[in-house]
């Protein structure tokens, strides 16, 4: 009958649209099905580009109302250069006579060494762990320049080319932890000895235990592949990374080595280099084993797009400007040793939420520490931002 042929395409109708669905599923990416990945560690290392990855991390936690594991009261890293402990987080130990396990956070990203088992303490057990490495030569003059007045070594020395030279005439591995920002210093954040011999077994040892532990290892050189390739990893959306580039150094203040210079750099910093070719090799074997070649420079292009348009959309100038000279404090870069840290200042005129999402894509890291330890903990004392207050 009729009755019977309408229901028979109905049936039919239905079915197909089931069968199409599935299938349509199937052609989807992967990633779009997964959630987003919300618990990460990120081992910021020193001067390897890792205060702009802290900018994409602080920003995400703050839009999806994240925990961020923060600096315990007046502090603005996580104990640094002392090994990682809990006590260092702000809030992580509950008080009490019979206190309960330690409290767990979803990111945790400010400078520490680090320091496995007290990490895991506070991190749940699918934490994603991720880092970021540089050059060891380009680190090193990047470092010697910030912490010229901080680091025992380089305080005697006139240039990095003279502590090069001798540099056991500057150094003394005794002389205190600052020193670890002069030799060896990635290795050092890992939580390794940075005056070890970089003997081979040691070496080769060191680095499985790097591989075991961190998913990912981002080298600062390719930094928009970086985050292209992060951003699959985490199931991100493309603007979650993109970022403006964060405590730079204006070009007077970037002196380059000698070829004989780079040359005694990398002998000196030997455990350092060893950990970059290593991990620039591993970088680009996931890249291509993610991405492919066509999608990445697709990818990298449309993040760098989207970085232009924010730029057009966020600064006064196409350049970052001196940071003394920036007027507003809520977004004047922390000034170090014999460096000019470059920032950022914003058109004047933006709509409310056009200026909600500048502002936090240039404010430098002291103050969004601050900003965060007061949305998290509104009840404590604000963290004061001493080069600021004179
Ligand atoms: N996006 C991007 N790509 C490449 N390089 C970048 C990027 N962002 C920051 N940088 C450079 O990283 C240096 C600052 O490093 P950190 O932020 O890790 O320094 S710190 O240890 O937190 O003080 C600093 O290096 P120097 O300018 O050579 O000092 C920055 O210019």
């Amino acid at each position: 009958s009729l009755w019977t042929i309408l229901l028979l395409v109905v049936l039919a109708v239905l079915l197909l649209v089931g069968v199409l669905h599935t299938h349509v599923k199937l052609l989807l990416p992967a990633e779009v099905e997964r959630p987003p990945v919300t618990n990460i560690m990120f081992l910021k290392t020193h001067k390897t580009a890792s205060s702009t990855v802290l900018n994409i991390l602080y920003r995400y936690a703050e839009m999806h109302n994240l925990s961020v594991a923060l600096p315990v009261g007046r502090s603005f890293h996580l104990g640094f250069p002392w090994l990682f402990v809990t006590r260092y987080v702000e809030g992580a130990l509950q008080a009490g006579p019979h206190p309960g396990p330690p409290r767990q956070f979803n990111i945790m990203c400010n400078h520490l060494r680090f320091n496995l088992p007290e990490v895991q303490k506070i991190m749940p057990n699918d934490t994603f762990y991720f880092s970021i490495l540089r050059h060891p030569v380009t680190q090193l003059e990047s470092s010697f320049i910030y912490y010229k007045n901080y680091a025992p070594a380089f305080r005697a020395a006139s240039s990095l080319e003279a502590f090069l030279k001798a540099p056991h005439r500057f150094y003394n591995s005794s002389a205190g932890l600052r020193n670890a920002y002069a030799r060896n210093s990635m290795w050092f954040d890992l939580g390794f000895n940075n005056d070890a011999a970089a003997d081979d077994a040691y070496v080769r040892a060191r680095l499985v235990e790097v591989e075991q532990r961190f998913q990912l290892v981002l080298i600062a050189e390719y930094f928009d592949e970086s985050m292209v390739l992060l951003r699959r990893l985490l199931h991100w959306q493309m603007d979650d990374v993109v970022a403006f580039r964060l405590n730079a150094r204006s070009p007077h203040s970037v002196v380059r080595l000698s070829p004989q210079g780079r040359e005694r750099a990398l002998s000196w910093s030997a455990l350092d280099w060893r950990l970059y070719l290593h991990f620039n090799h591993t970088f680009w074997t996931r890249v291509r084993a993610e991405l492919g070649p066509r999608r990445l420079r697709a990818e990298v292009e449309q993040l760098r797009a989207r970085r232009l348009e924010l730029q057009t959309l966020c600064l006064e100038d196409t350049a970052p400007r001196s940071g003394a000279s920036i007027a507003d404090p809520r977004l004047r870069p922390y000034q170090s040793g014999d460096a000019d840290i470059l920032g950022y200042v914003l058109r004047p005129g933006l709509d409310n939420a056009t200026l909600h999402l500048c502002q936090r894509m240039v404010m430098p890291e002291l103050q969004y520490v601050a900003r965060l330890y007061t949305l998290q903990f509104p009840q404590k004392p604000r963290k004061r931002i001493p080069f600021l207050e004179h």
